[in-house]
């Protein structure tokens, strides 16, 4: 699906929370022309959004379609009021936990016949960052990555149609799951990674400055999701608490195993029986986990490509070398800067369109730029 489809998404959209997930829905959704109005508890975070571009702040008529975009834990009743207010709209949440949620509204259901759960269709989008709140949204956040529509046994035809139609006109990949399924797929890709990040960065709280300054791009690669917000992480992972538990399980197996490996290497030398085997069967297990996600070793292709630069730490060298991306005829879709420790060189991560990327860094090098290896 690119811009120039036709659009399936019936307007008005209400969204309701509009931080990093609403206001990318929202940004998808105006970009296509579909009329949005937004709320949120936040007012700051609201006008953000409207000043974004996002929609319009007022009080929705008779949306077609109502998107719940807020933490885990004030899901369910958002969703419910929100089937109450509206009776003719679809509703829909973005909540990265789907049983407890259906349980929850299950219950506000059978206690309140507004609460029409036929018009309700949980789904999952499988794109964000680290970062939260609207400056951190993108219209493009969606585009090639999965969206996972959990439908229920009385969601109707309509209901389900109606939120395929979104996340396609999102630019995402409808992928459909029921909640069990959906909660045990995202607590081993993306719940339980995000613990294994929180883990290690934890690790380095307290470590020296010297030790700190060796840092390369394995640790940043593994902590990356490390910046992610508590409060919001907290909701999730205890929201799917049953089938995250049952893999940090398995993982403090894995690691008791590990720890007697390297014990027996730490007191009777590198060779110690056993403690070689004990490592390398971890490491060739990593082998054939990492070789199975997709995106990598020749996967799905990533959103952007990255054009890594070198760029003397003086004043006007970041604003020469956007110019000049700029005069080669190339957009930034993303950008990041990374300093080394005492060196007087910055390395600018500039991030393009895949087309663009190798014209890119040829014409940067004509221009005197050291461009970097990926
Ligand atoms: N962050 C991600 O990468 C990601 C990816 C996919 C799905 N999700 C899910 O999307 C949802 C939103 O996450 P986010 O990253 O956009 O969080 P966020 O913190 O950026 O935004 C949440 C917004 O909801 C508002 N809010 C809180 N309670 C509200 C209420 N009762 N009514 C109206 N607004 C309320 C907050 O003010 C905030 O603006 C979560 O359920 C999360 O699990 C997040
Ligand atoms: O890519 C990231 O930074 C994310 O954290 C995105 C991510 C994920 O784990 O894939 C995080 C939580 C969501 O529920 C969905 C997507």
């Amino acid at each position: 699906m690119t811009a120039d489809d036709p659009t399936a998404t019936r307007g008005p959209v209400h969204i309701v929370g509009t931080g990093l997930l609403g206001t990318s829905i929202a940004l998808a959704l105006t970009a296509r022309q579909v009329p949005v109005t937004l709320s949120d508890t936040s007012p700051s975070m609201l006008a953000l959004a409207r000043d974004l571009g996002a929609g319009e702040i007022d009080a929705p008529a008779a949306p077609a379609l109502v998107v719940v975009a807020v933490p885990p834990d004030v899901t369910s009743g958002e969703v419910a009021r929100a089937l109450r207010t509206f009776p003719d709209a679809v509703v829909t949440d973005v909540a990265s936990v789907k049983s407890v949620l259906l349980a929850e509204l299950r219950e506000l259901g059978e206690a309140d016949p507004q609460v029409d759960l036929s018009r309700y269709v949980g789904s999952h989008p499988m794109a964000g960052r680290e970062k939260s709140g609207a400056a951190a949204a993108s219209a493009d956040l969606f585009i090639g990555r999965p969206w996972v529509i959990a439908a229920h046994e009385h969601s109707t035809d309509t209901a389900v149609l109606t939120v395929r139609a979104l996340a396609a006109d999102a630019g995402a990949s409808v992928v459909s799951m029921d909640a069990v399924e959906h909660d045990d797929a995202v607590a081993l890709i993306s719940h339980v990674p995000q613990l294994m990040a929180s883990l290690m960065a934890a690790q380095l709280t307290e470590a020296p400055e010297r030790a700190l300054a060796l840092a390369g791009q394995g640790v940043r690669d593994v902590t990356r999701i490390a910046a992610s917000d508590p409060r919001l992480w907290s909701a999730i992972l205890t929201g799917n608490a049953r089938a995250v538990s049952g893999l940090l399980r398995g993982i403090r197996d894995e690691l008791d195993s590990l720890v007697a490996a390297v014990e027996r290497a730490a007191a009777d030398g590198p060779l110690a029986p056993g403690a070689v085997a004990g490592i390398s069967r971890l490491i060739t297990a990593g082998n054939h986990g990492v070789s199975r996600v997709p995106g990598k070793h020749g996967g799905a292709r990533r959103r952007y490509a990255e054009v890594t630069v070198l760029v003397p730490d003086e004043p006007g060298e970041l604003g020469r070398l956007f110019s000049e991306v700029g005069e080669i005829g190339v957009n930034i879709e993303d950008f990041q800067m990374e300093h080394s420790p005492k060196q007087k060189v910055g390395m600018a991560i500039v991030s393009v369109t895949q087309d663009s990327a190798q014209p890119l860094e040829q014409a940067l090098e004509q221009r005197g730029w050291r461009v970097v290896a990926p």
